[in-house]
């Protein structure tokens, strides 16, 4: 397994904007440098193969996702009953980047398979957005999946690193992310 200088993980609920700030960060720094990471990756890969579905669109922000979220959340969870660090384990093969950022961690398995794996390294950011920002956005309650440890199970009981506000304001964020920057920055040189 690659020893990285900082992986960041990030969580929140749907549609608080994990994916676009994993990109705003993303896109500012090298490919050499930095790689997205998704616990979701091999989950819907596999999933999307077992039910002949088109992958591609599983990865995307659109209502076909959505149709088969609560499914989707049942086949992972029995995978990791199993086996917590299944989909962590996957991910994290060959990668060479100094710079991890996992942007879809959910369950505190997720968070203490990389802590244990990776304490020093591992960096906790939560993506925080209000609910009439992610209505906006298209999110709507539902029943088996916001009530489900894919939405909760980072509620409680975690102390996160960085909590990024995504409501909107975008010279707010821009100086929310600059402000991670730096630190990965600082982090990098050391
Ligand atoms: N600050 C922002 N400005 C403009 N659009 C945004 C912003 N944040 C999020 N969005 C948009 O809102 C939608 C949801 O964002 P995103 O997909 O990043 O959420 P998410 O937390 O990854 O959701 P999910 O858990 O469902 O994957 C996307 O279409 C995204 O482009
Ligand atoms: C099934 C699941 O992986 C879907 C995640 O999709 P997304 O990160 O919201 O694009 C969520 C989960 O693993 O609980």
């Amino acid at each position: 397994m690659a020893f990285p200088k900082l992986i960041l993980l990030i969580c929140g609920k749907r549609k608080s904007g994990k994916d676009y700030i994993t990109e705003l960060i993303h896109c500012r720094l090298d490919s050499s440098i930095c790689v997205v990471l998704r616990l979701s990756g091999p989950l819907k890969e596999q999933y999307a193969k077992q039910h002949e579905l088109d992958y591609d669109r599983l990865l995307d922000a659109t209502e076909y996702k959505e149709r088969y979220r609560a499914d989707m959340i049942q086949w992972g969870e029995e995978r990791r009953t199993a086996d917590p660090g299944f989909f962590c384990r996957q991910i994290v093969q060959d990668v060479s980047q100094p710079v991890w950022i996992v942007s879809d961690a959910r369950r505190k398995s997720d968070i203490d398979w990389f802590r244990h794996h990776y304490e020093e390294q591992t960096v906790i950011v939560r993506v925080v957005a209000s609910e009439k920002t992610r209505r906006q956005r298209g999110w709507q309650f539902t029943e088996g999946v916001d009530d489900s440890q894919s939405e909760c199970g980072l509620d409680d009981g975690v102390n996160f690193d960085w909590v990024i506000t995504n409501d909107g304001q975008d010279l707010e964020l821009e100086a929310q992310v600059l402000r991670l920057l730096t630190f990965i920055h600082e982090k990098l040189l050391h």
